[in-house]
């Protein structure tokens, strides 16, 4: 199976890329995959959130790695690879990666400096999940242009409809400009509380709106505080509450992404036949 690049992405800041990012990754790692999520946050929150609490005092980053793309300089494979105990390799983020976003807008090919990287190390992974952070400025188109796929957890709320148009767009110019073949996997609704009327009209709402457009994942991520305790935690919710619904709504999800590769696969087939 060739690679898949995703990246988890949505301008609006706490609307679930790290939580997705983490459990996603997690669940097709038990699935058997082999999965390398990427911090693509100078907020480090997926790296904080796997257990390295100081981000800032790890030797490697990749903001380092990327730095040694932009510059041409000598790069071992595994180089700055950690390995979480639930089977899924992190390049870890930290605050050094803001530096790297400012200095990349006077390097050439400036929009492709992680897909170069990616593609040095990507043959030994089956899924590379990109956790993006709540902007759309370079890092971001960056993930974009690396990226084979954009998965994009919405936090259902009125205001969100409209981030997403400008998201969608910047999509669209990075298809035109940089990546012709990026898709878009689906729009995830998260931290649905099903318990009240309005959270439902809205999650219905918004369903109606993109789904003529856009793949809706069936079924949303439910709100639940033992979600939110996750990270400080260090673990999955597979780990910290495999039997809540937020864990069953995740392992939904990876069953999705899975399928939604066998389909890609076999329409590659059916077109070469
Ligand atoms: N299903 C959920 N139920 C309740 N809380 C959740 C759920 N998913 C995530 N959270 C919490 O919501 C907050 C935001 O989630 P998360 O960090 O995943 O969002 P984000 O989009 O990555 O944020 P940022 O834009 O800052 O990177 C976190 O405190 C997280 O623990
Ligand atoms: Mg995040």
């Amino acid at each position: 199976m060739p690679c898949n690049v995703i990246a988890i992405a949505n301008q609006k800041g706490g609307v679930g890329k790290t939580t997705t990012c983490t459990n996603l990754g997690i669940g097709l790692a038990t699935e058997g995959m082999k999965v390398l999520l990427v911090d693509c946050d100078p907020q480090g929150s997926l790296t904080i959130s796997l257990g390295h609490s100081q981000p800032d005092q790890l030797p490697v980053t990749l903001s380092s790695v990327l730095g040694k793309t932009m510059y041409d300089t000598e790069l071992s494979p595994q180089e700055g690879i950690l390995h979480h105990s639930e089977g899924v390799d992190l390049m870890p983020a930290n605050i050094e990666l803001s530096g790297l976003e400012v200095s990349l807008v006077n390097v050439m090919c400036r929009e492709k400096i992680l897909k170069q990287y990616l593609d040095e190390i990507k043959s030994g992974y089956d899924y590379i999940l990109l956790d993006c952070m709540p902007s759309l400025g370079m890092l971001t188109v960056n993930t974009l242009a690396a990226a084979d796929s954009v998965l994009i957890p919405v936090q259902a709320q009125y205001l969100s409809a409209k981030g997403l148009e400008q998201l969608l767009q910047t999509i669209n110019k990075v298809r035109n400009q940089i990546n012709p073949k990026l898709k878009i996997d689906g729009i995830l609704l998260t931290m649905v509380d099903n318990r009240t009327n309005d959270a439902r009209e809205i999650s219905a709402l918004l369903r109606e709106t993109y789904e003529t457009k856009l793949k809706v994942f069936n079924p949303d991520i439910p709100h639940s505080v033992r979600a939110a305790e996750t990270a400080s935690y260090g673990k999955s919710i597979f780990a910290h509450d495999p039997k809540g619904k937020v864990a069953e709504a995740y392992r939904n999800l990876t069953k999705e992404v899975l399928k939604l590769e066998t389909q890609r696969q076999k329409s590659k087939s059916d077109l070469l036949r």
